[in-house]
C-alpha cells in the first residue's frame, strides 16, 4: 500500500499519460495563463491511502520541463523528497479520489465552462437534456436529463472541499467551480479525457442554445 510498493514502471506510465494529455489540451488552449491541473493515480487504492502524480503549481502547461510533476499522498503531501510544490488545488484532487476511487482527474479553465457556471449559478447546476454526448458519461436513457453541479469558488481551497463532498453525484463524473473551471474524472486517463471533452461540448451547446433562445445571437 505504501508509495514504496509503486514500481518505477507504474510511475513512468503515469507521468507519460500526464505528458500526453497535457500536450493535447495545451494545443486546444485549455491552460490559459498557467491555469489548470492534471493528475493520475498510481498503485493500490483505499479511500484512506492512495498516491497520485500531479502537475506542479504555477507551471506553464504548454511546455515540457523536468519539473512538471510530483507524486503526493492522499493528504496532498509530497510522497518523496522534492523541491516542487504540488498544484494549489491538490486538496480537490484528494477529495475526488477519496469519493470516487478514480484513476485520473483533469481540470481546465475555458471561457465556456466559466460563463455557463455563472449563468446557472442561481440554480446550482447546469441542466443538459438529450444531448448525444451525455452518452459519454455512460448514461444511455432516451432524452437523458442531467444536472452538472456547480460549487462556490472560494480563494481558500480547503473551504471548497466540503461543497464538493456535498454536491457529488456518482452519475456525473465532473463538477464545476463557479467562474473558475471544471474538474472531470474517470477510471483512467482515457475515460477522464472522454468525460472532460463531453462536458466541454455540452457547455458550448447549452451556451449557444440559450443565446439562440434569447433572440440575442
Ligand atoms: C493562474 S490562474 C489558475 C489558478 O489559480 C488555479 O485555478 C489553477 O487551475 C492552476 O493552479 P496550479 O497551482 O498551477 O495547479
Ligand atoms: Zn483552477
Amino acid at each position: 500500500m505504501s508509495f514504496q510498493s509503486v514500481t518505477t514502471e507504474q510511475k513512468q506510465a503515469a507521468l507519460q499519460e500526464l505528458r500526453s494529455v497535457k500536450e493535447l489540451f495545451a494545443g486546444r488552449g485549455w491552460f490559459p495563463g498557467t491555469s489548470g491541473n492534471l493528475s493520475v493515480r498510481v498503485g493500490d487504492y483505499r479511500p484512506d491511502e492512495f498516491h497520485f502524480a500531479i502537475t506542479a503549481s504555477g507551471k506553464d502547461k504548454t511546455v515540457h520541463t523536468p519539473e512538471d510533476y510530483l507524486f503526493v499522498d492522499q493528504t496532498g503531501k509530497p510522497a518523496e523528497a522534492t523541491s516542487l510544490k504540488p498544484s494549489a488545488e491538490t486538496l480537490i484532487h484528494c477529495e475526488i479520489y477519496r469519493l470516487t476511487g478514480a484513476g485520473a482527474i483533469f481540470h481546465v479553465h475555458t471561457v465556456f465552462n466559466n460563463v455557463i457556471s455563472e449563468y446557472f449559478w442561481d440554480r446550482g447546476s447546469v441542466p443538459a437534456v438529450g444531448v448525444e454526448l451525455i452518452k459519454g458519461f455512460n448514461i444511455w436513457d432516451e432524452e437523458a436529463e442531467i444536472q452538472i453541479p456547480i460549487v462556490s469558488n472560494y480563494a481558500h481551497i480547503p473551504s471548497i472541499v466540503p461543497e464538493i463532498t456535498e454536491r457529488f453525484d456518482s452519475r456525473i463524473p465532473g463538477i464545476l467551480l463557479r467562474k473558475h473551471g471544471i474538474y472531470a474524472w474517470g477510471a483512467n486517463a482515457f475515460e477522464a479525457k472522454r468525460h472532460l471533452e463531453a462536458f466541454e461540448f455540452i457547455f458550448e451547446y447549452v451556451y449557444r442554445l440559450e443565446l439562440l433562445k434569447s433572440g440575442k445571437a
